[in-house]
């Protein structure tokens, strides 16, 4: 992939101070008698590449809705830049948190340019009166949009299809899309969920480069990834749910050495797991074969040796 063209950044995301962008404290989220996220902590500090991976079902997504405001969570808070936010989506997107979903969200049937500008909304204060008048601050903000838009697409390598329909996007541009309406918010931490799912290598590649070149705009991303590599090679910092608990948070190199994480990808052997009778059989059946093939060699050693010792017999000739 091409090096993504440099962004001039609409806001300043320079930290203001060394504090954490993200702080998640004692995030717990329970649905009926299941606890999909318990007591789980997070920070994520400016210009930070964080991974959250773990087995399917770990409560990842769940964390994801309880940091955007989908989810109240049922115990704990989530801060932005120091400030506990309020558990409502459009309030999160306003302080400066973006996402991208698991299932591509886009609008279809709207353009590709479209599909950003709805992302910017957020950022945008002309009402809708304003807007039914196209009065002059309508038509201001609505060329700053564009602009600002038109930047976005070049940044992501889509300015080219920014009047062809969503729907028509292969799968990959699809995705690309989902993050550039994302950014079209000037959020100051971006949340991707698992961005490379369905991707070929080339794309994820590209993904992982347009991930760095997004960071090296200021932003801080948290991803939740299933691709490994993608994780390994990208994240300065990951972090390993397992059944809605933080198990393990540490560098790439950490993580992997972690005998904990393996396991609870793996799953730990356990007695009278299925196929273990089956599994022994096989093991005695081999060795009892191969005790019979020692006895076999050995007897025929013993008999060559005897027949060599025999007084009157020469080689090759029966006694
Ligand atoms: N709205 C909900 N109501 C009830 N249970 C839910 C809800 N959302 C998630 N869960 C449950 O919470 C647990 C965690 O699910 P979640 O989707 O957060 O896991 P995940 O780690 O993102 O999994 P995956 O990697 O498969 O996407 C699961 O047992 C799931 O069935």
């Amino acid at each position: 992939m091409t090096t993504p063209p440099t962004l001039a950044p609409a806001t300043d995301n320079t930290p203001t101070d060394d504090g954490p962008v993200l702080r998640a404290d004692g995030v717990t989220m329970r649905f009926g008698g299941l606890t999909a996220v318990r007591g789980v902590d997070l920070t994520v500090h400016p210009r930070e590449i964080v991974g959250l991976i773990g087995p399917n079902g770990a409560g990842k997504t769940t964390f994801f809705n309880c940091l955007t405001g989908l989810y109240i969570p049922t115990e704990g808070t989530v801060s932005y830049r120091g400030t506990v936010l309020p558990p409502k989506p459009h309030l999160v997107t306003k302080a400066g948190i973006a996402r991208t979903f698991q299932n591509i969200r886009l609008f279809a049937n709207m353009t590709v340019l479209e599909n950003v500008l709805v992302g910017r909304h957020t950022r945008t204060k002309e009402g809708l009166w304003s807007a039914l008048l196209r009065s002059p601050g309508f038509k201001k903000a609505e060329r700053t949009s564009e602009e600002r838009a038109t930047e976005l697409l070049e940044f992501i390598g889509l300015a080219h299809k920014r009047d062809h329909l969503a729907r028509n996007l292969p799968y990959g541009e699809q995705r690309k899309l989902e993050i550039a309406r994302a950014l079209a918010s000037e959020p100051g931490l971006l949340l991707l969920d698992e961005p490379t799912a369905g991707m070929n290598p080339q794309e994820t590649r590209a993904t992982e480069e347009l991930v760095l070149a997004i960071r090296d705009k200021g932003i801080a991303v948290l991803v939740i990834e299933h691709d490994m590599r993608f994780i390994f090679n990208l994240c300065d910092r990951v972090a390993v749910l397992v059944q809605g608990e933080k198990l393990v948070e540490g560098t790439s190199d950490t993580v992997q050495a972690d005998e904990r994480v393996v396991a609870a990808y793996l799953g730990e052997p356990c007695d009278g797991a299925p196929g273990e009778a089956e599994a022994a059989e096989v093991a005695a059946a081999e060795a009892a074969a191969d005790a019979v093939a020692d006895t076999a060699a050995h007897t025929a050693a013993d008999t060559a040796a005897d027949a060599q010792n025999t007084p009157g017999t020469t080689k090759g000739e029966a006694p």
